[in-house]
């Protein structure tokens, strides 16, 4: 392709196609994609569960709460991520991937770079799936904290060493492929004349 290089096309001599101008911010040393990856499979506990697994009913509220740079939590697609750690790896940069800090990120992440596999990226960094908009405002039963209250475990009977398979087993699979085919529907009308193409294949 003529403008993978970030050249204008020259069609002729009045007429020039400039490519799309990127926003990636250049990487710190060590902190490239592939630090990243590398990172997620060393790190004991990206997303900060101590031990726990994953889990359901997390409400809107609770990931408000993890809106700083030392505690970021973001929401895909009804799926609790951790970004904290990922933060100095996003290549969109630190400020950007921040503003979805405590919040729904969906929408904005669809909108830069909604080829990016996020499933694979942010794997380790799922704290579970959040609740509902009809349950996240019910009281929890035997009332507690505020924190762990409204956040039933994802997993009941499982075995304690596979948190990530409990979460499919709970139906996350049929749920991720229905949010799969709007996305997939949604981004046909929304990201014509993107580079599509330049995706995270190569990661
Ligand atoms: C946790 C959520 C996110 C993840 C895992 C993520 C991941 C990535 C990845 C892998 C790239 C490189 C894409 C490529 O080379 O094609 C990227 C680029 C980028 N991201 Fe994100 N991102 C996230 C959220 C966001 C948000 C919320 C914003 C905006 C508010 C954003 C803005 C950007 C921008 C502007 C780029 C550079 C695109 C370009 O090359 O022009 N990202 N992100």
């Amino acid at each position: 392709m003529g403008g993978s290089l970030g050249k204008p096309v020259v069609l002729s001599r009045h007429h020039r196609i400039s490519p799309a101008p990127r926003k990636k911010v250049p990487f710190e040393k060590g902190f490239s994609q592939m630090d990243w990856v590398r990172l997620t499979q060393t790190h004991p506990d990206l997303a900060g569960l101590g031990g726990q697994r994953p889990r359901r009913g997390i409400t809107m509220e609770e990931v408000a709460r993890h809106n700083t740079r030392d505690d970021a939590w973001t929401v895909l697609r009804g799926r609790v991520y951790n970004i904290t750690h990922y933060l100095g790896f996003h290549p969109g940069g630190v400020p950007l991937l921040l503003k979805v800090a405590g919040k729904d990120g969906t929408a904005l992440f669809n909108k830069h770079h909604a080829w990016v596999n996020d499933d694979f990226l942010l794997a380790k960094c799922l704290v579970g799936l959040v609740a509902p908009p009809s349950t996240a405002a019910a009281p929890a039963p035997g009332g507690g904290g505020d924190h762990a209250a409204a956040a039933a475990p994802v997993a009941a009977g499982g075995s304690n060493s596979s948190s990530s398979t409990d979460l499919q087993a709970a139906g996350l699979e049929q749920q991720r492929q229905q949010q799969r085919q709007q996305q997939e529907q949604g981004e046909q009308e929304e990201e014509d004349g993107e580079e599509q193409g330049a995706a995270t294949a190569s990661l």
